[in-house]
């Protein structure tokens, strides 16, 4: 008798720290996991003999993202974890995007290759560190603020406020009133820096600035019914520091 309810506690207890496996088919999320794995080594592994460096580096750092966005709910907020997760199906303008950069890299590296070598201008060879910092603190800054903000974290914006959506203000929500967003604005334009792209990079910032200046609107109209004062005070002291985003 005692077994029975020993497994009974076990299986109660794993409901509230286990992902919901009908949301994350094995064979899906080992396939998604393994064919990023291939892609992201592959291109890494191609990059000291290949001409277009810097496009191999942009894959790999799409690859290590998309991982990253499963990984990270995994672990700190197992019970939203879902195929999804991976943020692969991120709409068609993300795609869109990505393919025109893809694109545009190609075509100006085959008609104007000048353009894409950096070692001849000190300006080109700045843009591209400048793209690396860029993606590597958008990066972590956005993996800081999804395993900072847990279960309060949603790919999706809630409009109904779950018994355990806490405010999160602390680690790098002290900084940053919308860290996650921060951090993929700054490291989808550092994408578009190493591959020196200016069609790309205008691209990109027009569209992920409106983006992102319509989702945080809508989304603290949700997170002020949601934490009242709290959220007003907390939108008081802390920016966003998306230029022009209040
Ligand atoms: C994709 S997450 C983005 C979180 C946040 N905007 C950021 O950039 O880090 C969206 C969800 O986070 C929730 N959220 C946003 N800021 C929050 C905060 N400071 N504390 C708790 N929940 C928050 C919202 O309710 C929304 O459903």
């Amino acid at each position: 008798m005692s077994r029975v309810t020993n497994s009974m506690d076990k299986s109660s207890a794993d409901v509230n720290r286990y992902a919901d496996i009908s949301n994350n088919p094995l064979h899906t999320v080992t396939f998604t996991s393994f064919a990023l794995g291939t892609v992201l080594g592959l291109f890494l592994g191609l990059i000291k003999v290949v001409k277009m460096k810097n496009l191999n580096a942009y894959i790999v750092f799409l690859c290590f993202f998309h991982f990253m966005e499963y990984f990270i709910t995994a672990k700190y907020n197992p019970l939203k974890v879902n195929q999804d997760s991976f943020l692969l199906n991120n709409g068609s303008v993300y795609i869109l995007c990505h393919l025109i950069a893809t694109l545009e890299y190609v075509i100006e590296y085959i008609f104007y290759p000048n353009i894409k070598v950096t070692g001849h201008s000190k300006f080109r060879f700045s843009i591209i560190v400048a793209g690396y910092l860029c993606i590597s603190a958008g990066q972590a800054i956005r993996s800081l603020a999804m395993s900072t903000a847990g279960k309060s974290f949603s790919h999706v914006l809630q409009t109904k406020k779950k018994k355990d959506h806490t405010l999160i203000q602390s680690g790098v929500y002290q900084w940053f009133r919308h860290p996650s967003y921060f951090g993929f604005f700054w490291w989808a334009l550092g994408t578009q820096m190493i591959l020196l792209n200016p069609v790309s990079f205008t691209l990109f910032a027009v569209v992920l600035w409106k983006f992102f200046h319509d989702r945080i609107k809508t989304e603290e109209i949700y997170l002020i019914k949601f934490f009242g004062d709290d959220y007003i005070k907390f939108k008081t002291c802390v920016p966003v520091r998306i230029p022009f985003i209040e």
